[in-house]
């Protein structure tokens, strides 16, 4: 009995300490933002509320697999994230976690996901989270990162996938809508993790990481922002043009493009060095906006019947 009181609170920091490394492999907040534009895929499949059940598992299931995928990325990545400075402190690259701790964390995480979507959503949405999973952890961060100045943009492909995963986890089936709203994640992204890698370009040299700005020089790399700007203005329109969405989001995506473009405008200006982080700082806020435009404006019209 003096055995387990002495040692139950002597291992509580240890829990604690264990789960705080393991929560750091999830990239919580990216996560968050792709379930933010999973619920908006599962909002807009249908023009009333979607089944309350669907939505919750979907969204366990997605989360849980998306955590997972980010795991396995600290793991494969380990060598690489120890020699950025941005990334250098992360529990498997400083080796405060054992990668086996790790990697059986991130099992865990997307068998235990996949499982959820299966069992209580439906197949099809287990099919195309593994998938986008398999895209992130083993196609992109395993052979593209490394291999072409193209990575983010092929790769960008498993994280635009969300809307459609929500869409699916609710009608069982893909569409062209909401293939048209990862049309807008997949342009966003060269804009979102550009303006990233030219405020970085020192740390993705030092790796041996083959980023546009390391391959192909910071002003082609400012071009691209400003180019891939425009394709997802254009992206953000569509949804407007197939009668899917209405006024109210058009007039909010207006809004919200004329700041992108002038983040990007000054990116591709490159006179201001501060313009390339605050570029990529806006992005996230700005696919927020837009997600969030695209629900306010669904729920409106749907009111208004
Ligand atoms: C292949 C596609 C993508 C690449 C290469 C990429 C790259 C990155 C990188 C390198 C960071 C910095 C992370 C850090 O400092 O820990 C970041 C941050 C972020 N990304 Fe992306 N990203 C991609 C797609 C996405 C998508 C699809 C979303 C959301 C739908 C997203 C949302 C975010 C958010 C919210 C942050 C800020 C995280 C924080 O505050 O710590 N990203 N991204
Ligand atoms: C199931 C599903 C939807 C999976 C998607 C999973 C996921 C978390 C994608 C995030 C995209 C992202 C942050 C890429 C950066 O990786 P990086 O290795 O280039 O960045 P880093 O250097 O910060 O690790």
């Amino acid at each position: 009995m003096r055995n387990i009181t002495m040692t139950l609170p002597a291992s509580l920091p240890f829990v604690m300490w264990g789960w705080r490394e393991l929560l750091g492999l999830c990239k919580i907040k990216v996560v968050v933002v792709m379930l933010v534009c999973t619920a908006v895929g599962m909002a807009l499949a249908t023009p009333g509320l979607p089944p309350m059940s669907n939505v919750l598992f979907g969204l366990a299931g997605i989360g849980l697999a998306s955590c997972g995928a980010a795991a396995f990325n600290h793991v494969v990545d380990r060598h690489l994230d120890a020699v950025m400075t941005r990334t250098s402190r992360r529990p498997v690259a400083s080796k405060r976690l054992p990668v086996p701790v790790a990697l059986s964390w991130a099992s865990l995480l997307s068998v235990m996901g996949v499982a959820l979507l299966a069992w209580q959503v439906n197949q099809l949405t287990a099919l195309l989270t593994f998938a986008s999973l398999i895209g992130y952890a083993l196609i992109y961060t395993a052979f593209l990162k490394r291999a072409t100045p193209q990575n983010i943009v092929i790769g960008g492909v498993a994280g635009a996938a969300p809307p459609l995963l929500g869409w699916v986890a609710i009608t069982g089936q893909i569409s062209p809508e909401p293939l048209l709203l990862m049309l807008i994640i997949f342009a966003w992204t060269p804009p979102h993790f550009w303006a990233l890698a030219i405020h970085k370009r020192d740390d993705y040299a030092r790796a041996g990481i083959p980023m546009l700005p390391v391959t192909h020089g910071i002003p082609f790399t400012r071009l691209q922002i400003w180019l891939y700007g425009w394709l997802t203005v254009l992206t953000t329109l569509l949804p407007v043009m197939i009668g899917m969405s209405g006024i109210l989001y058009l007039a909010i995506v207006l809004c919200l493009n004329a700041r992108f473009m002038f983040w990007n405008w000054r990116v591709w200006r490159g006179q201001d060095p501060a313009a390339p982080i605050g570029a990529f700082w806006f992005s996230i806020r700005y696919l927020l906006g837009v997600f969030a435009a695209l629900l306010l404006d669904h729920y409106a019209a749907t009111l208004a019947w």
